[in-house]
């Protein structure tokens, strides 16, 4: 049997290839599996995720021309988010593009000998192409291979291209172990299709799976916890919370850093710029201090398992006070971003109420400088341009609103007793915006205030 697969590897990469050498030495050798080593394992990450520094591209965008599989967004406007995602990886290069209209995804080659003969010729008239970017969201491997095998060029799906910029980007330590688990993630996915995984034993395979996940995770977690001291001590400074989320490249970091004046913030033309979340401090109009949480940005068409082991880092996001979703108002598929980014927040508050979810979004259309006036309305609370500090006076008036409402903060005018107590528990419970003296009797100040509900409720009772 294991002659059989050999056989068949034969066809596959020499990477590939080797590893299933070594393993069958393994085998012969002991006729008894153990875990898979450390070396091994980094070696099948790498035959899966191991993508050279630089390439030069074709990428081709398969399109379903009718039936449920056609989606809700032209074949154009996915290949401009193709260029993008290569763009974004640097030393790649866009050499050439082809749309490809197919009748299913199904095909074991994907493509139909015409199409296949097509773009065949295309690669051989461009030899400078060194990798093909299908834009679909995984191929399988014998997929791959097939295609590998009649291009004679590198193939890349839509996940490792995410993948390899994620690890690109991927700094702190917490970003770098989601990469790692979702990793494990595709390679736990794959282990039930591809052929290289029956060298081992099940039972081998299963125990590394659990034992790595495991691992992994307790790392996150122990972050996490560390995370949630920070989530506590903020709700103790009862400062209103907004979560800046979006589509990838919309804005999210260059709105926050408009808004709060931090050097800090770097914006980048680059999809997944952002991998940690992070949080910034602002002053609305009146004085209220906010905090901003920079989060990452969500892109469609990718598998879940992938977005799932991003998901820990929305959890803030959730929680906030307000959700500001920032959009690309110069965005083409401007409605089926939309929509992506309010599916996937639903699917992650499925146990909140989803008008409570509705209730808390405000939404904000950035880079307001490149519309046209000819481009369709967008419904959207407010218009800005972060880039070009464009109304944005507006969106914090509107925003201050939004949040009074959504947190119950009321601004009120209270006479107190000059240089009291009261006037010491209002500076830490509350936000004071003014205090002059009662021209009726000095004895008193107005002290004109931003409170919550409940805080309010404390104040009479202690004072009242
Ligand atoms: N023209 C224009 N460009 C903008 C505006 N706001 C942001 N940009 C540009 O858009 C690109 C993406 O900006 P970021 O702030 O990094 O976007 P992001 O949403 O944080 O992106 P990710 O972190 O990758 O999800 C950068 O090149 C910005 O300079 C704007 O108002 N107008
Ligand atoms: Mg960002």
């Amino acid at each position: 049997m294991i002659l059989g697969y050999c056989r068949i590897l034969r066809k596959s990469s020499n990477r590939l290839r080797r590893i299933y050498i070594s393993a069958c030495l393994r085998y012969s050798s002991s006729n008894n599996f153990e875990e898979l080593s450390d070396s091994e394992y980094n070696k099948l990450t790498d035959s899966y995720f191991h993508i050279k520094e630089a390439h030069r591209c074709l990428i081709i965008q398969p399109y379903v021309k009718w039936g449920p599989k056609k989606l809700n967004i032209t074949p154009e406007e996915q290949l401009s988010e193709a260029i993008a995602l290569i763009q974004t990886l640097p030393s790649w290069t866009v050499e050439d593009t082809l749309t490809v209209p197919l009748d299913t995804l199904d095909r074991k080659a994907l493509f139909k000998s015409g199409s296949m003969e097509r773009i065949k010729q295309v690669v051989i008239q461009r030899p400078e192409i060194s990798a093909i970017f299908i834009n679909s969201s995984s191929l399988k491997k014998a997929t791959t291979v097939i295609l590998q095998e009649n291009f004679k060029r590198a193939i890349m799906d839509r996940y490792k291209i995410v993948m390899k910029i994620l690890k690109t980007h991927a700094i702190s330590k917490h970003a770098k172990l989601q990469v790692s688990l979702a990793e494990l993630a595709y390679l736990k996915k794959k282990s039930e299709q591809d052929l290289i995984f029956k060298t081992y034993s099940s039972e081998a395979l299963k125990l590394m799976f659990q034992n790595r996940e495991q691992k992994i995770k307790s790392e996150i977690e122990n972050l996490r916890s560390h995370r949630n001291l920070l989530r506590n001590k903020r709700k103790k400074i009862d400062y209103p919370v907004v979560a800046v989320v979006g589509y990838t490249n919309a804005g999210k970091t260059s709105l926050i850093k408009a808004l709060t004046n931090e050097a800090s913030l770097q914006p980048k033309d680059q999809l997944f710029a952002t991998l940690d979340v992070t949080v910034h401090k602002g002053i609305l109009p009146s004085g209220l201090d906010v905090l901003y949480i920079d989060t990452v940005g969500f892109i469609s068409d990718i598998p879940t398992n992938l977005i799932e082991c991003f998901v820990a880092t929305l959890e803030d996001a959730l929680l906030a006070d307000v959700i500001l979703h920032v959009e690309d108002l110069s965005s083409i598929s401007f409605d089926y971003k939309r929509q992506h980014v309010l599916n996937v927040l639903k699917s992650l508050g499925k146990d909140e109420n989803s008008d409570d979810l509705s209730s808390k979004i405000f939404a904000v259309g950035n880079k307001c400088d490149l519309l046209k006036l000819d481009t369709e309305k967008r419904e959207t609370d407010v218009n800005v341009s972060a880039q070009k500090g464009i109304g944005l006076n507006e969106l914090m008036t509107q925003l201050e609103k939004f949040i009074l409402k959504s947190t119950q903060r009321q601004k009120i005018t209270l006479k107190i007793p000059n240089g009291g107590e009261e006037i010491r528990w209002l500076y830490k419970n509350a936000t004071i915006l003014e205090e002059i003296p009662d021209e009726n009797d000095y004895q008193y100040i107005m002290a004109k205030v931003i409170i919550t509900q409940v805080n309010l409720n404390k104040f009479k009772h202690y004072f009242i």
